[in-house]
């Protein structure tokens, strides 16, 4: 039975662990010392970074949040175990993005950085190299997705759409570091200079939409995912699980994997 690693255990662990038969991954989740979610009987938890890394997985997937990709991914890939980052936005950290490469050049393991709620980021990186390329990313979410956002804005989007930010990627991911993994993703391909972030709460809207419009010397191109809401977190597209999964198959090359 393969071992394999998860941080955290909400709703992409879940989709993660699910995408799986049973008997064929033991995981070891590490959860923060109280959590106590239900477990399926292949799923065994440990409250503390030596015990994950002792058990020797053979890749971790990350599914908790940027703090948790600061606190345990160094050492994880120091000890020589990939890892998949949900996260993304963490990177947007530059002292952490620069610990993670400097990590790699020294002969620790590989740090994988899927496509996650999007597609398209090969487009993005071939066109990185030209000066003039420009990206504006837009999500595009139903206002039950932004209902703490509008609260606090004291705002409703209940009949026309809103923007609720506009601004750098680097911003965006601070000011939504649960929800704008995606925004940091597309930076991360195109370059972080070259793109614009919007967030917009918008009533007319049937799933997640992330929107990516480029426009360079070499063309210009416009993506745009629908994706269908996880069936327990509204704000999480249930794409993010399957191209985790898809990264982790790629990862470890191991058919049925991908
Ligand atoms: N790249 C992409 O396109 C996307 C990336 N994401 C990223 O994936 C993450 C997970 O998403 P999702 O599953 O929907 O979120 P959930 O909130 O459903 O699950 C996250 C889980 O991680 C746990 N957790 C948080 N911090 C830690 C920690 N330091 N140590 C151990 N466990 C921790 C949480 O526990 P507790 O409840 O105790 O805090 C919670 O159970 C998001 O935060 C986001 O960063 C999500 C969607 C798309
Ligand atoms: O899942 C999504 O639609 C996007 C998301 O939360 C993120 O980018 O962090």
């Amino acid at each position: 039975m393969l071992t394999l690693g998860l941080i955290g255990y909400g709703t992409v662990a879940r989709g993660i662990v699910s995408a799986f038969p049973p008997d064929s991954i033991g995981w070891i989740a590490l959860l923060r010392d109280g959590a106590s979610p239900a477990l399926p009987a292949n799923v065994r938890a440990v409250t503390r970074l030596d015990m994950l890394i002792g058990a020797r997985p053979k890749a971790v997937m990350e599914a908790a949040g940027q703090e948790a990709v600061a606190s345990y991914v160094p050492a994880i890939l120091e000890a020589g175990i990939p890892t998949v980052i949900a996260s993304i936005g963490a990177l947007c950290d530059p002292a952490l993005a620069d610990r993670i490469a400097t990590i790699r050049r020294k002969g620790g393991a590989r740090a994988v950085l899927p496509a996650g709620a999007l597609g398209g980021l090969d487009y993005l990186r071939a066109i990185a190299a030209l000066p003039d390329a420009r990206v504006r990313y837009t999500s595009r979410k139903p206002p039950s997705a932004w209902q703490a956002e509008l609260a606090t804005l004291g705002l409703s989007a209940e009949h026309e759409e809103l923007m609720l930010f506009e601004g750098t990627p680097d911003e965006a991911t601070r000011a939504y570091p649960k929800n704008l993994n995606a925004a940091f993703a597309v930076a991360l391909a195109a370059g972080v200079g070259k793109v614009t972030v919007r967030v917009i709460a918008d009533p007319k809207a049937t799933g997640n939409t992330h929107e990516i419009e480029a426009e360079s010397a070499a063309g210009t191109a416009s993506f745009r995912f629908t994706n269908a809401p996880a069936p327990d977190n509204p704000k999480t597209s249930a794409l993010t699980a399957l191209s985790l999964v898809a990264a982790l198959g790629e990862l470890l090359d191991v058919e049925g994997l991908r």
